[in-house]
Order: C-alpha cells, then structure tokens, then sequence
C-alpha cells in the first residue's frame, strides 16, 4: 500500500511506502508509549556532525586537506548547526588527523555553526587555540581497557589532563563538550556498569562540559541497556546535559537514539554516510548515518534544519572520493531518485 505525499521535504514527490506513515503517527503511539509526551519538548534535535573528525580518523587512505576542507564546507550548507571539524591529538597515534591546523584554518566558517575540535591535553589545547577554536571536544573512557588503548593512560589520567586543558580553554571563554566512550561496553573489558559512566559524566559535568555526549563506542547498545544507563544517570544530571553518539555496528542505533529521545535528550551526534571508527576499538563500525538520522527524526515530526537532500549530496562527495559505498540506507535510496 502506497500513499503520495506532496509537501514532504525529504523526499522526492513520488510514491512511498507505508514506513513513513508509520514513523509519523504508529511509532510515536504504539512503539514508544512514552513518546508522544516527550516529542512536545523534544520538537528541534541538535544534531552533531562528526563526519570529519570521527568518520575520516579511521580511514586508511590519506584524505587531502582540500578535500576536507571542501567536504567540511559543503557540510556547512546542509543546515548543520554543529561540525567536528578535526582533531588535535598527536599524528602518530591518528595520522589522518595530522593536518587539522590546514584543515580547521581552510575551512570557511559560519558565524551561526559551531566547528569544535577533538583535544586530548594540554598540548592539543594548546595548538588548537593557535588557530581560533571556538569549541572543543575533551574525551574520557568509562572503561580502564579502552582508555589505555586510546590514550595511553588510564581513566583518572585521561580526567586529569581533561582537567588542566579545561583550565585554559575556560580562561580563553572556550565551550567545552565533553565525550564519554564505552558507555555500555568495550572491546577490551567487554560490559560495562552504569556507574563508571555516572562517575566520569559527573568529572566532566563538575569542571565545565557544558554537555557529555554517551559513546557507544563499540555499537553493542541495546533499548534495554541504554535505557538502563539513561535511568541511572539521570539521577546524577539532567537530559539537557546529555547527548547520545551511537556507532551502529548492530544495527541498533536508530532504535537507541529514539531510547535517548524519549528520555528527553535533544542532542544526537551522527557521521555523513555513517563514515566512521575510532582505529583503537577494533570491530566497531561507523556512526549512525546523518541522513538516516535525519529521515527518521523529520519523519517523526521534529525539526533538525538540516536539508536532506544538500545532506545526501555531501555524503556522496564523500563516499566517492573513498571509494566506498555509503553506509546510509537513505542515502542509497534517494540518491539516484534526488540526482538522476
Ligand atoms: C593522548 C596521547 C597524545 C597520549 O600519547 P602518548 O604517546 O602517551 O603521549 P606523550 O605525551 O608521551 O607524547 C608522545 C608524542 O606525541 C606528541 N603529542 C602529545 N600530545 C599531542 C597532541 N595533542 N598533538 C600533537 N602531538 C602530541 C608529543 O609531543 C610526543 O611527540 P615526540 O616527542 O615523540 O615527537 C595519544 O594517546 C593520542 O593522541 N591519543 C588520541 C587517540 C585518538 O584520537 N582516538 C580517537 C578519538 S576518541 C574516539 O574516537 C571516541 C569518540 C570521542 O568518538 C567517542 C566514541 O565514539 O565513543
């Protein structure tokens, strides 16, 4: 059964089947009980492109900095109110990254988007307020096995040098976001419990994160865990404190962010194409794709300002010059229909 639906932005005016029917009226009743209540206050979702910094970190081919640069600026004319833009850690742990004085000094910047870098230190603040940085991006690991893989240390080192890098960037009126990774498991100590999370949320929130985005780092989140985590922390904090990034290894992303919405969290990070990995968390994919990520919220009725199909354009740009197919279901399906 088929409906025409003829003012729907996102999609092109041909027939399409009952799923988006479904998103916009079934789901919010019948899936998710609790939905229609928390969709009142959950109407515009912020969402956090990390396409350049997380979906690039991991590829092996050296991606050209004017090609980042070009990516990022298409990105920038989407409607994104938020791009990750690189990271400033050192290029022999992240090579793909060692550009990110080229990259976050080529790009051309809009007033009202914000372009945070990834920082690890003192070192990586350092370089980084070179360069301008309005925002930056600290991360700490809820579990010991990945903290040591990632950055050489364990949590409450990886806190400590959060800690002094946050000293300068409060000093120089920096926004500070703040990344939890292994929220639910990790590739090396396999599940782990709430309260480290609740622990490392609380030191990032305490020392002025203005948000801690939960990393399921690994994709292994389920409804029921995330559920269980966003029970517990919500008694430490509160959901405008908090943003999901979801890598959809499972295939559970979408259905662990609709989790987070109806909790009452806006902030939803997601990578163009669903580029992405980090390259010491072995067998993990990328993150949930931007353009799914978007059909599916302005399916449910909420507002994202992002143009879909400028989305879908750039994902290609950027699947193209890798050579890969896009990881966007949404994309594969709209591309050939918005562009051929
Ligand atoms: C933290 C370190 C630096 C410790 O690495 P280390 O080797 O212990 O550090 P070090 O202090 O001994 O320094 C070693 C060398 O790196 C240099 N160095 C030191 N710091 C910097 C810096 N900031 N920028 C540039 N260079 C730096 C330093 O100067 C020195 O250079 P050398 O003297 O040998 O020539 C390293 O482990 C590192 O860079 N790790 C980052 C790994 C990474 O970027 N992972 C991916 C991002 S996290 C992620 O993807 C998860 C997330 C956020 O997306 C959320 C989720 O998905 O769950």
């Amino acid at each position: 059964m088929s409906i025409k639906i003829e003012n729907n932005k996102d999609n092109p005016s041909f027939c399409i089947d009952m799923a988006l029917r479904s998103s916009r009226n079934f789901s919010k009743k019948i899936l998710f009980p609790s939905f229609e209540q928390n969709s009142r206050q959950n109407s515009n979702i912020r969402i956090v492109e990390v396409g350049p910094r997380d979906g690039l970190q991991n590829e092996p081919v050296n991606v050209p900095s004017d090609i980042k640069i070009q990516f990022i600026n298409k990105l920038s004319e989407t409607g994104l109110k938020t791009i990750e833009v690189t990271s400033f850690v050192s290029a022999k742990w992240v090579p793909q990254m060692g550009d990110n004085t080229k990259v976050y000094s080529g790009i051309t910047k809009k007033d009202y988007i914000s372009y945070p870098v990834l920082v690890p230190n003192v070192k990586g603040m350092e370089e980084a307020l070179k360069v301008g940085v309005k925002e930056v991006a600290v991360f700490a690991s809820a579990s010991e096995g990945f903290s040591r893989k990632n950055t050489n240390c364990s949590t409450q080192e990886g806190i400590n040098r959060i800690i002094e890098l946050m000293k300068i960037a409060k000093d120089h009126n920096i926004k500070i976001r703040g990344y939890i990774s292994c929220v639910v498991g990790c590739p090396y100590d396999g599940i782990i419990n709430t309260a480290s999370v609740a622990g490392v949320a609380e030191a990032l929130l305490s020392n002025g994160c203005y948000e801690v985005s939960l990393g399921d780092t690994i994709g292994v989140g389920t409804r029921k865990t995330i559920e269980n985590l966003l029970k517990d922390l919500l008694k430490i904090t509160t959901a405008d404190k908090l943003a999901m990034h979801c890598h959809d290894t499972y295939g559970q992303a979408l259905v662990n962010i609709c989790t987070a919405l109806e909790h009452g969290i806006t902030v939803v990070d997601s990578s163009v194409s669903g580029l992405g990995g980090c390259p010491y968390a072995r067998g993990a994919t990328g993150n949930v794709a931007t353009e799914d990520l978007v059909y599916m919220l302005h399916g449910m009725g909420m507002e994202t300002g992002v143009d879909l199909k400028k989305l879908i354009e750039t994902g290609r740009f950027i699947s193209d010059f890798l050579k890969k197919d896009s990881a966007s279901r949404v994309n594969k399906t709209l591309y050939s229909k918005y562009f051929n």
